[in-house]
């Protein structure tokens, strides 16, 4: 199966930006690979044209819009997104000459509005309310493509077009870069296409030996929903992470919830602290869904024991984020900033 999205007849020219998409680098994390006394790879999906893993499921919703025939030319795009698959469809209508029309949740960064404005795409900024409300963000996007002629709600959540981008790319090219020797893999979810993709390609590609867990923050279901088989599902709390939290089972996550071997809960504390670790260790910037994803690999790396290779995402830079994430009052107002460890208070930069 071929990991590529487009290819030229030129050995490595792609194709405009829906070709740039994929390939990224797995970066060994050195000092936690040490520490673990297993390899701990990350997946460097900031390296995407559009800045992160969002990408590949978004070109794989539209490319499946325009398959059947539901989205013809110079028709509109609509989604639902916390923002970087929005980013990743703008990017991807002003390539393909379509309008792009997002709904989000108020309460994400400022940055990635701007950023969708920028790209050409009509910004929906509304209130962050639950699925079961009629005006979640979801909704209204679905009721926005209904209300205009030649539009398609791309529908992320529930699109398995979403999990057949990973399970098409991002899996290979895991198995291809570690040469089949992957033991684990773990990461967050928001969709849950890039968990579900990759975890379905892994397992199918290893007969079973490759184990999966899913990564959860505080306020999300998941964890708790497969500790209790379904029984005590809990989406009590919130956390600092963008992109990540979920308050049901998606349809991507159903087409893969058989094949998770554990759920792991990652606090808020563990991933803001890992955010400056990795910026301090090993120089990169991270948002902070990647650096949730390396706690549950370095997690992980303690439950399957030394001499293991864990795979996890790094779904997106901090850049977005920083104006929140180096902000002292930012921290403060989340009940964070008592507990970031002595030497990563120099990074807070910001009021
Ligand atoms: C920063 C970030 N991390 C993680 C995810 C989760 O990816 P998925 O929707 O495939 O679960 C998203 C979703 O866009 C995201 O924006
Ligand atoms: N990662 C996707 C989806 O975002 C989420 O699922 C965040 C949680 C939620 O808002 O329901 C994106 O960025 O669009």
């Amino acid at each position: 199966m071929s990991s590529r999205i487009l290819q030229t007849k030129f050995p490595g020219v792609v194709d405009g930006f829906i070709g740039a998409i994929g390939r990224t680098p797995l970066i060994r994390l050195e000092s936690l690979s040490k520490e673990t006394g297993c390899n701990i790879l990350a997946k460097a999906e900031f390296q995407n044209p559009g800045g992160s893993v969002k990408d590949r499921a978004a070109y794989y919703v539209v490319r499946n819009a325009e398959m059947n025939g539901t989205l013809r030319r110079g028709g509109t795009v609509v989604e639902g997104t916390a923002g970087n698959t929005g980013i990743g469809l703008a990017h991807i209508a002003r390539a393909r000459g379509y309008r792009c029309v997002i709904y989000m949740p108020n309460t994400q960064s400022q940055n990635k509005i701007d950023t969708l404005r920028y790209l050409g795409a009509e910004v929906f900024p509304v209130p962050a309310v639950a699925y079961t409300n009629p005006e979640n963000y979801n909704h209204q996007a679905r009721r926005h493509a209904e209300s205009i002629p030649n539009a398609v709600w791309t529908d992320q959540f529930d699109n398995v077009a979403n999990l057949q981008s990973h399970y098409e790319t991002t899996g290979p090219e895991i198995w291809e870069q570690t040469g089949g020797k992957v033991d684990g893999f773990t990461c967050s979810t928001g969709t849950g296409g890039t968990f579900a993709g990759i975890t379905k390609f892994l397992k199918e590609k290893s007969e079973g030996r490759v184990s999966s867990f899913v990564a959860d923050p505080p306020g999300s279901v998941l964890y708790s929903h497969f500790k209790t088989k379904g029984e005590k599902p809990d989406n009590s709390g919130s956390s600092f992470t963008e992109g990540i939290g979920q308050g049901r089972i998606t349809g991507n996550m159903q087409s893969t919830y058989g094949l998770i071997d554990d759920a792991l809960r990652i606090p808020d504390e563990l991933s803001i602290n890992m955010l400056y670790r990795l910026l301090d260790e090993e120089g990169i910037f991270l948002g902070g869904s990647s650096t949730l994803n390396v706690v549950a690999a370095v997690e992980m790396a303690k439950i399957l024991g030394p001499g293991k290779t864990i795979v996890t995402i790094l779904c997106d830079s901090g850049h977005k984020y920083a104006t929140r994430l180096f902000s002292r009052s930012f921290l403060e107002a989340k009940g964070l900033y008592h507990a970031i460890e002595p030497q990563y208070k120099k990074y807070i930069v910001l009021p």
